[in-house]
């Protein structure tokens, strides 16, 4: 038995259940919309799990799914050694994303993260503690932060909504997922050209432990995938 785990709502969802139907393999909700029981026709052995698309990634990890449906930003953010826990088999060519560093637009010194190193430097020495970063990808953007060398920093969790943190002053700048851009654009910010820190995809994902067995390697080839 193979439990698949696919994001409950919204185009992920949508776009999910229509890369699998490209596939043969089609996916629907057992009920009404409010329902998060799945049906799968045309691959037997196969149960469909509607979830958050933010706990996919631990359900894998757990054990409690062997394939799943999520952002690989969702992967890295969600699970530490995120490659000892699940296997990426296939991006699926939707959900595009770009996690990135944006900072207000009207300031005109800041072009580069070089320029922001120096800013956060001076606005700790200017104001007694350390420039905020809006972001609900904390461990994202530690890391990257750690990688280039940004120290004089804080993160300001932020689980939605994170563009208006600056205009309503609990951040200086943002870490978040841009798509369009409109969203940054309308809260007038604007990304730092060497600020992305992850471009992010839909991708199918395996469970380590289930990554090697049988069924889940069958159902793979079924899928043209792996
Ligand atoms: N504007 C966007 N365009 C494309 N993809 C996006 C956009 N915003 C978020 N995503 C991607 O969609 C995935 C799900 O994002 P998010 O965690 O915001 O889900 P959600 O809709 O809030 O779902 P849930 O609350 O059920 O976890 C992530 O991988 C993210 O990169
Ligand atoms: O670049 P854009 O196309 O404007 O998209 C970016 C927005 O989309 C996501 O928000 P979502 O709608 O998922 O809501 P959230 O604020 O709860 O994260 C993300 O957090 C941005 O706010």
């Amino acid at each position: 038995m193979i439990r698949l785990g696919v994001p409950s709502k919204g185009r992920l969802m949508e776009q999910s259940f229509d890369w699998f139907a490209d596939r043969g393999v089609r996916l629907s909700r057992a009920g009404s919309d409010r329902e998060y029981a799945g049906r799968v026709d045309g691959a037997p052995g196969v149960t469909l799990i509607l979830l958050s698309a933010g706990e996919i990634p631990r359900e894998l990890a757990a054990g409690r799914i062997e394939m799943g449906v999520t952002g690989t930003d969702l992967v890295r953010e969600k699970l530490p050694f995120w490659r000892n826990l699940v296997t990426e088999i296939a991006p699926m060519g939707f959900g595009h994303a770009d996690l990135v560093l944006a900072v207000p637009a009207c300031w005109r010194d800041c072009q580069t993260l070089d320029d922001l190193t120096s800013i956060a430097r001076d606005f700790r020495a200017a104001h007694g503690f350390r420039l905020r970063i809006a972001t609900k990808y904390h461990r994202l953007v530690r890391a990257w932060l750690a990688e280039h060398e940004v120290a004089d920093y804080q993160l300001v969790d932020s689980q939605g909504a994170t563009e208006g943190t600056v205009a309503n002053q609990s951040a200086e700048a943002i870490a978040d997922i841009t798509s369009s851009g409109e969203t940054l654009r309308a809260n007038h910010l604007k990304i730092l050209p060497d600020g992305l820190i992850h471009a992010s995809q839909a991708t199918l994902l395996a469970a380590r432990a289930a990554a090697d067995t049988p069924e889940l390697q069958a159902f793979c080839r079924r899928l043209g995938v792996g």
